[in-house]
């Protein structure tokens, strides 16, 4: 006999279903919370389990995060009534978890529950894939990762508003989306460019507008915090709102209303706000790009992403998950060789999770059909790589002398290695106040090399 259990806090649906599901002859238990299935987990095992997508103390995408962590055997199907979260779970479910949508039947329940479909079927913590998405989309193990999941999952469960600061391709919108599945919203997630609005437009995008309202509103027009209405809004890029337009955000966040242009009546605003940005917070203070008022409405939990040269652990683990996309979505079987893999992992990746994922799309497409591997170019590097492993002030005072030396319009032709080479050395070391380690450091070479070049310069004179 197969044993189920029915996460739900619906009494009359739980009546229901488990009516059906005895009546298929299978044994039900019956859990209205988290909390509550986490005790049933710890004690029992079940070949199934009925999993509400909205629970009193959390999302679903909780508990299953949970199962899969925990490396529990059971086939999982998430269940909705809301017709708004119904798209959005049916993309969440992938090959390991199924979806239901209420109200439902015992046919459904009967295909669920004996279907031999690969559809249901979660094979513990890790898949054959050897991954898990937490949150439904976040790959990665690293500590950083397990620290930010922990934030998410305790951020999600309120209403606050959250700032994700990081490099550029770090994952902020994902991690925005992330909040949005852990949590109970029932609206959608909407997403808005804040560097990319026109001046002239800036109302009418924040707050929407009537008809007629200026030439060229033909109709009538939602803004987004009205879209994003029990939901989550994204402000991407808010630091490159130019300043002058930011008085129009923060007019929103202190009433926490808006008006459309052209409008006289004020809706309630009730979303969260997640925000992001490529700059630090001490850029920010510094620079005076975002107002200080909307900082602290904005940045009421802030999370910093770590860059992925911080958190090397993921690397194998995103590589072969992009592979494992490309694989499944071409029906193919190229593999990665594992000094490749080592490669991957001692590269900076100055473009973060973005510039890995084209890595491996790049390979991808070069892979050599015969062996079925991927094939990397002999350089990993990109144009980007040198400046930005240019992290402190020294640093980009070197790349500055080298981009001088290299950019140089009255190198001769003719000029010898040797000569260019002494001239970068010595400008490097003037960069860096004559300091030999330093210049070392950042030519690249061991002080030792540098004092002999040093001693040999002496001596040629
Ligand atoms: N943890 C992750 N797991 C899987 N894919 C990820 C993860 N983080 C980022 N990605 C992927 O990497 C790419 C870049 O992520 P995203 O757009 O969220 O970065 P970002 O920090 O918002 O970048 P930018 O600041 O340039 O807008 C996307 O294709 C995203 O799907």
């Amino acid at each position: 006999m197969k044993s189920v259990l029915l996460v739900d806090d619906d009494l009359e649906f739980s009546e229901l279903a488990c009516r059906i599901i005895e009546y298929l002859d299978c044994d039900v238990y019956c859990a209205a919370s988290i909390k509550e299935a986490q005790q049933w987990l710890s004690t029992q095992t079940f070949d199934h389990i009925l999993l509400d997508f909205m629970l009193p103390d959390g999302s679903g995408l909780h508990l299953l995060d949970y199962i899969q962590s925990a490396n529990i055997p059971s086939s999982v199907t998430m269940v909705t009534g809301h017709p708004s979260v119904k798209n959005a779970i049916a993309e969440l479910c992938n090959d390991n978890v199924g979806h239901l949508t209420k109200p439902i039947d015992a046919d459904d329940l009967k295909k669920i529950l004996f279907t031999t479909s690969h559809k249901t079927k979660v094979e513990g913590k890790r898949d054959s894939k050897d991954y898990t998405r937490h949150f439904g989309c976040l790959i990665g193990e690293s500590e950083a990762m397990k620290e930010m999941y922990l934030m998410i999952e305790r951020v999600a469960r309120t209403d606050a508003n959250v700032m994700l600061l990081g490099e550029s391709g770090v994952g902020k919108e994902m991690v925005a989306q992330a909040i949005h599945n852990a949590s109970n919203n029932t609206g959608d997630r909407v997403s808005v460019n804040c560097g990319a609005i026109p001046k002239d437009l800036i109302g009418s995008e924040l707050f929407g507008h009537e008809k007629g309202a200026f030439t060229g509103a033909n109709a009538q027009k939602q803004g987004v915090f009205e879209l994003a209405k029990n939901g989550t809004l994204f402000l991407d890029e808010l630091t490159e709102m130019p300043i002058d337009m930011q008085p129009n955000l923060l007019r929103v966040l202190e009433t926490q209303t808006v008006t459309k242009v052209g409008g006289t009546k004020s809706t309630p605003v009730n979303c969260r706000v997640v925000s992001a940005t490529n700059r630090s917070v001490e850029e920010i203070a510094q620079n005076k790009v975002l107002r200080e008022d909307i900082y602290f409405r904005l940045a009421v939990f802030p999370i910093t992403i770590a860059p992925l040269r911080e958190r090397k652990d993921d690397i194998p683990l995103l590589a072969k998950y992009f592979l494992n996309e490309l694989n499944q979505q071409h029906d193919t079987q190229i593999t990665m060789s594992r000094p490749d893999l080592d490669r991957l992992v001692q590269h900076d990746w100055p473009g973060n999770i973005r510039e890995l994922k084209h890595t491996i799309h790049r390979a991808y497409i070069m892979a050599d059909l015969r062996h079925k591997c991927l094939v990397f170019p002999d350089t990993l590097d990109s144009p980007f790589s040198r400046r930005s492993s240019a992290t402190t002030q020294a640093d980009c005072q070197v790349v500055q002398a080298q981009d001088q030396l290299i950019n140089k319009p009255d190198i001769a032709v003719g000029t010898t290695i040797e000569a260019l080479e002494k001239e970068l050395i010595y400008k490097t070391l003037d960069s860096v106040d004559g300091n030999k380690t330093n210049a070392a450091k950042l030519l690249g070479i061991s002080t030792k090399t540098l004092y002999n070049r040093l001693n040999t310069y002496q001596h040629s004179h």
